[in-house]
């Protein structure tokens, strides 16, 4: 028997795994790395987050990426060429982070790598029949495996669409393994590129949790930082506290057809870019908005819809508690504006929980891997697009 399968059969069986999870997201800020320490499987999966760094991406990484990102047209060479560039890069970042903690790679049993998302497709944004729900995430694992010569579990999304999901948002799983607790109605909100929430009901009732997507978190506003500040974001929201929100222009903003689609739904900066936001001004007669109403405009946006998604699943006299996660939390005019809507919630950071915020995606990553391992029993029941699979292909060093 290959020596591999039989390690990975020790692991498998091992009643504590040290995974490291990987996660880029649709920012494109860096690589975020999740060391954890996991034990146990499906609700009884315990997860102790060792160490956590974000490996910042160099002007060039984000510019070469950027020229297949969310696109329709780009050049397929440099497609081809990112796809080991980007593994093996992820490979070294691992190591360099290894290194500074101090652990030898030996002392890892799986990397869990997400891969970079560089387009997603679902069918109600594709609009052709034959095609399915398709996303695409480069960097491939073997790359990864074979730079740092530990296991490899990547592109985790193809089985969800094989059974019928999107590909996305995978977080419900986590979400519901690490998060859920009998009594507390709890909503897990991650406001990165694209904003997101779980809905776990305190039945704990597996088959009632999903993620959705609810339009854009930061995305949007990343893009016109970038062109109104030459910076990554509008740090602390400090543009869009000076600005004021224009009601046409929101308005034209909140019109379109994903809002009214049901859940669980995905999207991403292929529907929600620059394009979409000058389409909405023209609409609006809003062209000549000073930078910082465009901005305050452009928050209340991802607000509304975020808070407008929540209150569908919501109902009236019901304590429902928010926990936050992803780099809009660190947004005080995102944050205070859902907050502001939603006065009889309470708000908190999936710290309290335990895990950091802002290593919350690539800690999901390392659980799935460790479902793969050492679980899979879980029924989540029949809703579309949260099948009962586990996720991820493995990679052997060599
Ligand atoms: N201090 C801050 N003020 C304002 N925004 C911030 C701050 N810190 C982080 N952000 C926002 O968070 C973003 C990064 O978030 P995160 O790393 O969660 O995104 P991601 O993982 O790439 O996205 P996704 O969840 O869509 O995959 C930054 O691009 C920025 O918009
Ligand atoms: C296709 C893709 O990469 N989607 C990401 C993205 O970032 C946030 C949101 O859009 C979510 O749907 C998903 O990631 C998280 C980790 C998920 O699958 O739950």
């Amino acid at each position: 028997m290959n020596a591999q399968i039989q390690k990975l059969y020790d692991i498998a069986r091992k009643p504590e795994r040290r995974i490291i999870g990987l996660m880029s997201g649709t920012s494109l800020d860096g690589l975020d790395v999740a060391l954890c320490r996991i034990s146990g499987s499906g609700p009884d999966t315990n997860v102790l987050l060792e160490r956590f760094a974000t490996v910042s991406y160099d002007d060039t990484l984000k510019a070469d990426i950027r020229t297949v990102f969310a696109k329709i047209e780009i050049q397929f060479e440099q497609l081809c060429l990112l796809n080991p560039y980007i593994g093996r890069l992820h490979g070294q970042m691992i190591l360099n982070c290894l290194h500074a903690w101090g652990i030898e790679p030996s002392e890892i049993d799986v990397v869990a790598s997400h891969g970079q998302t560089v387009y997603h497709a679902p069918k109600s944004q594709h609009r052709r029949d034959k095609f399915p729900n398709a996303t695409l995430q480069i960097g491939d694992g073997d790359h990864v495996a074979a730079e740092t010569q530990i296991i490899t579990f990547s592109d985790f999304r193809q089985k969800h669409i094989a059974h019928g999901g999107e590909g996305a948002p995978l977080a419900v799983y986590g979400d519901y393994f690490m998060f859920s607790k009998a009594g507390e109605n709890r909503i897990l909100l991650n406001m990165g590129g694209i904003a997101n929430f779980t809905y776990l009901p305190a039945d704990g009732n597996a088959s009632e949790v999903f993620t959705t997507d609810t339009g854009p978190g930061n995305t949007i506003l990343d893009a016109y930082a970038r062109k109104f500040l030459n910076t990554p974001y509008d740090e602390n929201g400090a543009l869009a506290a000076q600005g004021k929100v224009n009601s046409n222009f929101l308005q034209a903003l909140k019109t379109n057809l994903f809002f009214d689609a049901p859940f669980p739904k995905t999207t991403g900066p292929e529907v929600f870019n620059v394009h979409y936001v000058e389409e909405a001004q023209a609409r609006s007669q809003s062209k000549d908005l000073l930078p910082a109403d465009l901005m305050a405009t452009l928050v209340q946006f991802s607000a509304d819809t975020i808070v407008d998604a929540i209150k569908r699943v919501t109902r009236e006299h019901e304590t429902y508690h928010v926990y936050m996660s992803g780099g809009g939390m660190h947004n005080p005019i995102l944050t205070g504006a859902i907050q502001q809507q939603l006065p009889a919630f309470s708000f908190g950071r999936t710290d309290e929980l335990g895990i950091n915020g802002d290593a919350k995606e690539a800690v999901l990553f390392a659980v799935l891997a460790n479902e793969s391992l050492a679980g899979g029993n879980t029924s989540f029941g029949n809703r579309q697009g949260v099948p009962s699979v586990t996720m991820g292909k493995v990679s052997f060093p060599r």
